[in-house]
């Protein structure tokens, strides 16, 4: 949590103002960020210094996992945080690729389980992954990437977490996670939870011990609407210990997370945290 905290501070005191022309809004910013969690001995990087909404971070991982392309996919899962990008971005309401309501384009999941071969067939990146880990096989090359750039132009956002690059070390499993973008105050809430459950749950279907997972951020923000809330009062609490968490055991492969797993199968253990905020969110 100290790191969390450490770099919203860095933000505020070596920040640099950068107008963002998608969104129309000022963001304070510094480049290079570094995070690790330690799975190993799960502490989970859950923010305590306000009340943290873990459920819909692990409904994301969980779409993303499933190859999902449609907003209202997600809010079955438990998760509304793709609704704006999916239904209220202009530039996406009028492309021609949007299939109607809900619908998110070639994003995130649909690369990483169907990325588009030239000669018409398709990729799925992350059963290769499970694959060669399940086998002791790491290649040095089992990287999980969502970013495809003659696609970009049929979804309705570029991924900010793009690519997840698996390492195996005897029967460790590690994972690096490269992130392009971070909203710190909402999405870095999401994708910390996420770096550290995707190492846990692949470890867990892979028969593997989980190690660390190493989260590097490019550029990472705070939005000028965001900036006040952050400095007076989520920077003025005390952070409580981590929690820990549990998966239910029984999730034992891929098509397991593929079929029957709900949000029902985490759970958080000794979360202690401060009263919510609202922070406004940027479409
Ligand atoms: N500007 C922006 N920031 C993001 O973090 C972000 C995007 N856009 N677009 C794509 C996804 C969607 N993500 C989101 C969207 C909403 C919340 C959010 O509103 N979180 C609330 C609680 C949500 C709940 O109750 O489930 C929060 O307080 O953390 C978080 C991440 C992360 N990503
Ligand atoms: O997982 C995510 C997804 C998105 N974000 C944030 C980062 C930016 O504030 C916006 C995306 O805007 P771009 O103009 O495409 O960079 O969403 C995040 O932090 N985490």
């Amino acid at each position: 949590m100290r790191q969390y905290l450490d770099l919203c501070q860095r933000i505020l005191d070596e920040g640099v103002w950068v107008d963002n022309k998608r969104t129309g809004k000022r963001c304070l910013t510094v480049i290079d960020a570094d995070l690790t969690y330690d799975v190993a001995a799960n502490h989970f990087p859950l923010i305590t210094t306000r009340k943290s909404f873990y459920k819909a971070a692990i409904a994301e991982l969980i779409g993303y996992i499933r190859g999902y392309d449609n907003a209202a996919d997600f809010r079955a899962l438990g998760t509304r945080t793709w609704d704006a990008n999916a239904n209220e971005n202009s530039a996406w309401l009028n492309n021609p690729h949007r299939k109607g309501e809900d619908d998110m384009g070639r994003v995130y999941g649909v690369q990483g389980r169907s990325w588009q071969k030239p000669d018409g067939g398709h990729v799925d990146q992350l059963a290769k992954i499970v694959e060669n880990l399940s086998n002791g096989i790491d290649d040095r090359g089992e990287i999980l990437s969502f970013y495809n750039p003659g696609e970009f132009h049929m979804g309705c956002l570029r991924p900010c977490m793009h690519t997840h690059n698996f390492s195996l070390l005897g029967d460790t499993l590690y994972l690096t996670s490269f992130q392009r973008s971070c909203d710190v105050p909402l999405g870095l809430n999401f994708n910390q939870i996420q770096v550290f459950t995707f190492l846990a749950i692949m470890a867990q279907i892979t028969g593997k011990k989980p190690g660390k997972a190493f989260h590097k951020i490019v550029n990472a923000h705070i939005y000028e609407d965001q900036l006040e809330m952050m400095r007076d009062v989520q920077l003025k609490r005390d952070p409580y210990p981590a929690p820990e968490l549990k998966i239910n055991p029984d999730i034992k492969s891929l098509k397991d997370l593929e079929t029957w797993v709900t949000m029902d199968d985490f759970e958080v253990v000794g979360y202690q945290h401060h009263d919510p905020i609202q922070y406004p969110f940027s479409v």
